[in-house]
């Protein structure tokens, strides 16, 4: 079953609970947040305490992409936020291991991020320790940019490791996913697609209807 996780940087922040209805009543089951630290990306989103407002007005399963340094610092402010789940960048982690079992052990799930020019092997290691990779697609940072397609390769390999070591890791795609390149991730081996700009600019029902009748293709 595919899912579709909508990224939040996307979203008017006027009107979170208005936008979180409509993306709930359309059937999106999973909210991808997008915390940014300035540092190990060069923008700054939003952190805990709007994870918790949001929280308030929905009861979707929150999908939370760290794309900062040393996110071991910040894992209990996550999870008393509301996070379901922390993916961390294999990048931003001096020791990953230690950041993993600290994810685990405040009773979330855990994903691993790698970036367009990070190796997919060099995950071997953890992928039957963690839930979900999530293969980013474009230089993390921004939203509204340009799909990678190196991330299809690399969709591949990570498939091919799953079959092997771990076939429920949810394998997760994340950048310029649109509706018209959708089902190239998902023949590549994606299970969960983020998109940002494709929902939330225009008719957001509409645009989750286009991305649904694919992931349920
Ligand atoms: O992690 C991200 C950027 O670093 C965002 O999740 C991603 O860019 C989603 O936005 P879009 O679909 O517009 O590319
Ligand atoms: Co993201």
């Amino acid at each position: 079953m595919n899912i579709l996780s909508p990224s939040l940087l996307s979203i008017d922040f006027n009107h979170i609970e208005r936008n979180a209805k409509v993306l709930d009543e359309a059937g999106v089951k999973w909210f991808h947040l997008d915390v940014m630290d300035g540092t190990f990306v060069r923008n700054i989103s939003f952190g805990p305490p709007v994870i918790k407002c949001i929280r308030k007005v929905t009861d979707s399963f929150f999908d939370v992409h760290l794309m900062i340094n040393e996110p071991i610092r910040y894992i209990d402010a996550f999870a008393d936020a509301g996070a379901d789940m922390l993916t961390v960048h294999y990048e931003a982690c001096k020791d990953l291991q230690e950041t993993i079992d600290a994810v685990k052990a405040a009773g979330m799930k855990v994903g691993i991020a790698v970036n367009p020019e990070t190796p997919v092997h060099w995950l071997e290691y953890y992928i039957n320790q963690v839930d979900m990779v999530l293969i980013m697609s474009v230089n993390p940072g921004f939203g509204g940019q340009k799909f990678m397609p190196i991330a299809l390769t690399k969709l591949q390999e990570v498939k091919a490791l799953a079959e092997e070591r771990n076939p429920e890791l949810l394998i997760e795609v994340d950048g310029g996913i649109t509706v018209d390149n959708v089902q190239d991730v998902l023949d590549a081996g994606a299970n969960v697609v983020v998109a940002g700009s494709a929902v939330f600019k225009g008719d957001k029902k509409a645009n989750i209807a286009a991305f649904m009748e694919k992931l349920n293709a």
